[in-house]
């Protein structure tokens, strides 16, 4: 593995090698034989296995699984295999009479249901080289495999596609009934193996020795050309274009992107044992596949003296020169400078024919002017064509609108059926935004509209737009208001992002908790694990103490925050219990109380674009001024409920909306927004579909395990291996911090569920969402509820209160201070103590007696155990009234006070300190 890259291509640690590791299997291969075994049942039948090539015992251990209990399973490599239970296994080459020796005492007299061969050679040399010792192996394996194979057992093979590939087909074909090739999807795409299943061995009395003999099997391989091999420069006078090598499909490929590096999968022509080729200029010059020579050649040389000559016309540069030298160095512009070379050569000795020179030959047509006759026939015609294309036109547009209203209904945007006409008309017929009338309240306060702005960059005026403008070109008038359209709607989106900035400026002053807020939603957004955040500003620690903040409360958050957002009916029920009113002022609570509704597909969206729950008429003029309400009553319950959110507040007489001059534009801008969402999420799940049955198609060779597509385009783990790294880093210094998290590895642990469960899981619908071009205000609302739904448990939950609880009983800042201060006047005093004691000791005047006593007396006091500070007061209140003695109770000193005297001596005691600070 080592000289592989560990994330790409055949160095990959892709989902087999995760699961060989997490299932026991010594090696990533131990698939491929599983995969084959669930396509064609090998093992559970057989009662004897031999495993040729075996090491380190993949096959063996899903052999010594699959097959009954007390099968006889041997396996041989040339490595050592560590002991396996129930197999026997033993070190030898499989190409000598000794392995066959070996083999012969560990069968007894049994003989195999199954030979298996995963060998491979050590490989190293070219490629060609490494393809034939596989397949001589395979010749080998195969050879053994008739020896020991019972009549109709089975053969498994791996063999490299190659030239001999076929000739190794054709034996097989000759011993068994019948002969499979296949590639289980645990093989990678990138590499050349395949795996050839033969069943039925028909155990032929005599088998002609030539079937196994790799001289006879592959005795095709005719040696390269000389001229071709490049082995020496005389041969090559002879080349001929007939023994140039044969253009492969790199060829092409190598001279137009020389930057990609190709390998030769298919492998080199027959016999061609060497890298460097070389050919006469003349080939390139007269062939007719310049492209594939330059691709595949190393070097073209100028040996004739017509090719000398050419090297002396002025179009052969020293660059040309140069480049003819080294093939294989250049880039696509050295190519192309030589196939200049090559056509200026051409034009230059006659081999080519200018296209020019053929002008002179050219017929010259005469276009006659049209009789009277065919014109009206020609402007007919016209008409006609015109006609219908306007027809079509219109027919697409009614389709749209349609598809749009029924859309609608799907997602139920329109007004429910039961509402009365007055509230069918605002639904169906009248538009929430107006733009005519917000450029015109936009005009009036000298704000330059979008149209304005636009004809300001064209540099038109409105005459000159009249003057170009005429009736016959109704098309362009069409396409004019559609661009107009799109503009305004570019405008009006610009100016929602920026009200919606500004209410998240306002929120962020009102709400002290906004920022946590907002830096919450921040972590969680589209995280569908939402164990760990990924990148952002924050720092590693401070997400994580975001956290563990977390940790204790957002169970309960959420469920608040749930049950503050609700659904419609939480929504219409608080309505109905606050009645009618509304403080439009008061955005937060808008935002609580927006109803939102599910679609078909399970996100939620609002019912109400987003922004205009924040827009105000008086400062954006975009939302169309309504008169007031007059007859509220005669509205259905639900429609109150519906047009009593904020949006509509301002909004005026709903039966004035009847009247037709109220109708501002089409319904297409209503829903534009919205559908283009919704349009994005069914184009998702429709890729995503289309990725699935794509996958199923190209593995109908193996349907239980679909194929990985290893090589085609960007693979999802590439990109996460980091995070994970930095994941695995936090876990393992703070642990599991959500109780999603907790629950998920619980679930693991407790084996409730596999990684490859939890992976499968993660790619869902929520996992393939595309933010690309959505407003950001309907991305803040998405992160709310666009999410993996992790169920969590009680007990995840209560492990981590545990642990927020043990966080919360640490000592403050403050305590902590104060104990250090405690300790640190501790030492000083015993410092002091051990300076005077020193003093004592070395005092002439005291008795050892004496001094022991006074050393004492300091270190206790140094301690605090001060005969003062030990002295209890005791209040004479209570039973300790008038009480002669040492009171019940009390031990070691005490003094009786009076209660009275202990409060005074204390507020002395407090005036004084107190006067002490003033001074
Ligand atoms: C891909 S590994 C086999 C892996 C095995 N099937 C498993 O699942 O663990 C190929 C093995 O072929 C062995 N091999 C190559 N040439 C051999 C030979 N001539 N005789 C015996 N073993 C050979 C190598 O030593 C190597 O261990």
């Amino acid at each position: 593995m080592g000289k592989h890259d560990k994330k790409t291509g055949k160095g990959r640690l892709d989902k087999f090698y995760k699961l060989a590791k997490e299932q026991g299997y010594r090696a990533r291969s131990a698939f491929k034989l599983i995969h084959l075994n669930r396509k064609y049942d090998l093992l559970s039948k057989a009662r004897c296995a031999i495993d040729l090539c075996a090491a380190p015992g993949g096959w063996l251990q899903v052999a010594e699984k699959y097959m009954p209990k007390g099968s006889l399973i041997v396996g041989v490599d040339l490595n050592p295999i560590r002991p396996l239970p129930h197999v026997s296994t033993f070190v030898s080459d499989i190409t000598t009479p000794h392995c066959r020796q070996q083999l012969k005492q560990h069968l007894h007299d049994w003989k195999a249901d199954l030979v298996m061969h995963d060998g491979a050679p050590n490989v190293g040399s070219a490629w060609v080289q490494d393809a034939f010792t596989q397949n001589e192996l395979v010749l080998q394996s195969l050879k053994l495999a008739t020896e020991f194979l019972a009549k109709d057992g089975n053969f498994v093979t791996k063999v490299f596609r190659s030239q001999d590939y076929n000739a190794l087909l054709w034996v097989f074909g000759q011993l068994f009934k019948t002969v499979e090739a296949t590639k289980p999807p645990s093989s990678r795409n990138v590499s050349a193996e395949i795996f050839v299943v033969c069943q039925g061995f028909m155990a032929p009395k005599h088998i002609d020795p030539k079937f196994l003999d790799p001289k006879h099997v592959f005795k095709d391989i005719a040696p390269l050309p000389t001229s071709i091999t490049g082995a020496s420069s005389d041969s090559t006078a002879q080349a001929s274009s007939s023994q140039l090598p044969q253009p492969n499909s790199h060829a092409h490929a190598n001279v137009f992107m020389p930057e990609k590096k190709r390998r030769a999968r298919e492998g080199y022509a027959d016999g061609d044992y060497t890298l460097f080729h070389k050919a006469r200029a003349e080939d390139f010059i007269r062939g007719t596949d310049p492209v594939s020579l330059l691709g595949t050649l190393n070097q073209i040389e100028f040996v004739s003296d017509e090719e000398k000559g050419w090297l002396k016309s002025r179009h052969t540069t020293s660059d040309v020169v140069a480049n003819f030298a080294d093939l294989k160095v250049l880039g696509k512009g050295d190519f192309k400078l030589l196939m200049k070379w090559r056509l200026a050569i051409r034009l230059e000795y006659g081999i080519d024919v200018k296209a020019d020179q053929t002008a002179d030959v050219t017929e010259e047509v005469v276009v006659e002017p049209l009789d009277e006759e065919e014109q009206i026939s020609e402007e007919m015609k016209r008409m006609a064509e015109a006609k219908t294309n306007r027809q079509k036109k219109d027919r697409k547009r009614a389709n749209e609108k349609k598809a749009r209203e029924l859309l609608k209904l799907q997602l139920n945007m329109t007004a429910p059926t039961d509402l009365d006409d007055e509230d069918r008309a605002l639904a169906g017929g009248e538009e929430m935004f107006d733009l005519g009338e917000g450029e015109r309240d936009a005009k009036r306060k000298g704000v330059k509209d979008i149209h304005d702005q636009l004809e300001d960059e064209d540099g038109m005026s409105d005459e000159d737009d009249e003057a170009t403008t005429t009736l016959d070109d109704e098309d362009d008038q069409v396409l004019d208001l559609e661009d107009e359209r799109e503009a305004k709607l570019h405008g009006l989106e610009d100016q929602l992002d920026g009200l919606y900035d500004e209410y998240k400026e306002r929120m962020a002053v009102r709400d002290a908790k906004w920022k946590v807020k907002q830096a919450r939603m921040k972590d969680r957004n589209f995280d569908a694990w939402h164990g760990i955040q990924e990148g952002g500003s924050d720092s590693e620690d401070e997400k994580s103490r975001k956290k563990v903040f977390r940790m204790g409360k957002e169970v309960i958050e959420e469920d608040e925050q749930d049950s503050e957002e609700g659904g419609w009916d939480k929504v219409a029920a608080r309505k109905a219990a606050d009645g009618d009113e509304l403080d439009s002022s008061d955005e937060e609570s808008d935002e609580e109380l927006q109803p939102i509704k599910k679609v078909k597909t399970g996100v939620r969206f609002e019912q109400v674009a987003g922004p205009s729950r924040h827009t105000r008429p008086t400062t954006s003029g975009l939302v169309t001024t309504l008169r007031e309400t007059q007859d509220r009553a005669t509205l259905s319950r639900q429609a109150q409920l519906w047009f009593d959110q904020s949006v509509f507040k301002g909004m005026g007489d709903l039966a004035a909306l009847d009247g037709p001059e109220e109708s501002g534009k089409s319904e297409d801008e209503d829903m534009d927004e919205d559908e283009d969402i919704d349009m994005d999420e069914s184009e998702d799940q429709d890729d995503v579909e289309n990725e699935e049955d794509d996958e199923e198609d190209e593995d109908l060779d193996f349907e239980i395990v679909p194929q990985e597509p290893e090589d085609d385009g960007p693979t999802w783990d590439v990109d996460d291996e980091d995070q994970d790294e930095v994941k695995r880093k936090i876990i393992k210094e703070k642990g599991l911090l959500t109780a999603e998290a907790v629950s998920l590895a619980t679930a693991l642990v407790n084996r409730e569920k596999t990684v490859n469960q939890l992976v499968d899981e993660g790619f869902n619908r929520l996992s393939t969402f595309n933010k690309d071009g959505l407003p950001s205000w309907f991305l803040d609302d998405e992160s709310k509820y666009y999410k993996a739904n992790i169920p969590i448990t009680k007990e995840a939950v209560a492990a981590l209160r545990d642990r927020q609880r043990a966080l919360d009983a640490r000592p403050i800042k403050k305590v902590a201070e104060a104990k250090a201060r405690k300790k640190f006047k501790a030492v000083q005093r015993l410092e002091k103590a051990r300076k005077k004691a020193d003093g004592v000791m070395e005092a002439e005047d005291l008795n050892e007696g004496e001094k022991a006593r006074q050393v004492g007396k300091m270190i206790g006091r140094a301690h605090g155990k001060d005969k003062k500070a030990q002295k209890k007061l005791v209040v004479a209140k209570g039973v300790n009234r008038g009480v002669k003695g040492r009171p019940r109770g009390v031990k070691g000193k005490y003094k009786i006070v009076d209660a009275r005297m202990r409060k005074e001596v204390r507020a002395e005691k407090r005036i004084k300190k107190a006067s002490k600070k003033r001074h």
